[in-house]
């Protein structure tokens, strides 16, 4: 009899909580890692996560949570990052360069490496010599609200092999999930992070009062900012910008009710400091890291970036957010 695939889910968060449903449509087995043994607990008790995405439903017959990072991972053949990026490094880094080896790894993480700016995939074939034929990433509009209501919801899986990728396509695929997969590796991994600080922007804006004619427009000149910045980096004859995961999660993430990056700009507009919007908020606004980080890989490539340098001046520089969106405002098109 053939062994059944095992999967490990790292990450106790919302969107690690809707993968592991997203993957129990499949006929595998998920070790979820979560990284308290009194959550771990609890979702074996009341089949539920206790904080994030609580409507949930957790099939344990499939799923198995687990606090034991190590022993997750050894267990599956299929590892699934999905924790904040501020917190990506130090797990990962708890287990040493032999447990990554001859696994599938899989980003879930629309965010970078804190400090050194790289982007998760790098991190791992640097850092444990992960082959590229080993690496994706998952993209795509898709907030982990509507998957725990199972609307209808596509994902792109981002390989630089073709055979890896259509086998994470295929165990991310079911019932409510499309997947397709794109070779763009590097583009949509970093469309994933720069669409949550656009997002933020569309927050500030919104939480100022500007309406809906003046977000069409921020939107539409942010896609031409992700891509001067995209390819300038990484240049491709075949990104397609329009695709779901370039315009497509652009376009949830700024107007989505669920959108964690754009709730928490809205604060930033109506007044609130960072400190308060990110304490009351309870989820992770990834672009509030993002922006830090995409901010200084320019200082060497000095592309025009109006709006991300909005962003970057009013979160980090203290500036105030009416002075910088209408500095802003002037440069758009
Ligand atoms: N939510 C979504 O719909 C989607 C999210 N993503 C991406 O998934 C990634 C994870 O985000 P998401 O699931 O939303 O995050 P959440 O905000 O839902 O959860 C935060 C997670 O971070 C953990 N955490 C907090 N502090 C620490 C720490 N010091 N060390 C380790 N872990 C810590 C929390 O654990 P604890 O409760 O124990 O503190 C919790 O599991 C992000 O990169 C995001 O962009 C991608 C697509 C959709
Ligand atoms: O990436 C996402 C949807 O595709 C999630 O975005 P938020 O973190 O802003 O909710």
């Amino acid at each position: 009899m053939e062994k059944q695939l095992s999967v490990a889910v790292i990450g106790g968060g919302s969107w690690a909580t809707a993968l592991v449903k997203i993957l129990s449509e499949q006929n595998i087995l998920i070790h979820w890692w979560v990284r308290k043994e009194e959550d771990v607990e609890h979702i074996l008790t009341y089949e539920s996560n206790p904080r994030y995405a609580s409507d949930i439903h957790i099939n344990l017959t499939k799923v198995k949570p687990i606090s034991d990072l190590k022993r997750a991972v050894e267990l599956s053949s299929v590892l699934i990052l999905a924790v904040p990026s501020a917190f990506v490094k130090e797990i990962l880094l708890s287990l040493d360069k032999e447990s990554y080896q001859n696994k599938i790894i899989v980003s879930g993480i629309k965010g970078m490496i804190p400090h050194e700016n790289k982007l998760i995939t790098d991190f791992l074939s640097f850092e444990f010599g992960v082959k590229s034929e080993h690496l994706c990433i998952i993209a795509g509009p898709c907030h982990s609200e509507e998957v725990a209501m199972e609307k209808k919801s596509y994902l792109t899986i981002g390989a630089s092999d073709l055979e890896t990728g259509k086998k994470v396509a295929g165990l991310l695929s079911c019932r409510f999930v499309k997947t397709s997969v794109s070779l763009d590796l590097y583009g949509i991994e970093y469309a994933a992070i720069m669409k949550n600080i656009i997002a933020i922007a569309c927050g500030i804006t919104h939480g100022l009062n500007y309406g809906d004619n003046f977000q069409a427009v921020l939107v539409s000149n942010a896609l031409q900012e992700i891509s001067r910045f995209v390819n300038a980096l990484h240049p491709s004859d075949h990104r397609v910008v329009c695709s779901s995961a370039f315009l497509g999660d652009l376009l949830v993430t700024s107007y989505s009710q669920f959108s964690r990056n754009r709730t928490f700009g809205n604060m930033i507009g109506r007044g609130y400091s960072v400190k308060s919007a990110q304490i009351e908020m309870n989820m992770i606004a990834e672009g509030y890291y993002a922006v830090k980080g995409i901010n200084e890989i320019n200082k060497e490539l000095s592309i025009d970036m109006p709006i991300i340098k909005a962003v970057y001046n009013i979160l980090y520089e203290k500036m105030s957010p009416a002075t910088e969106i209408k500095i802003m405002e002037s440069k758009l098109t």
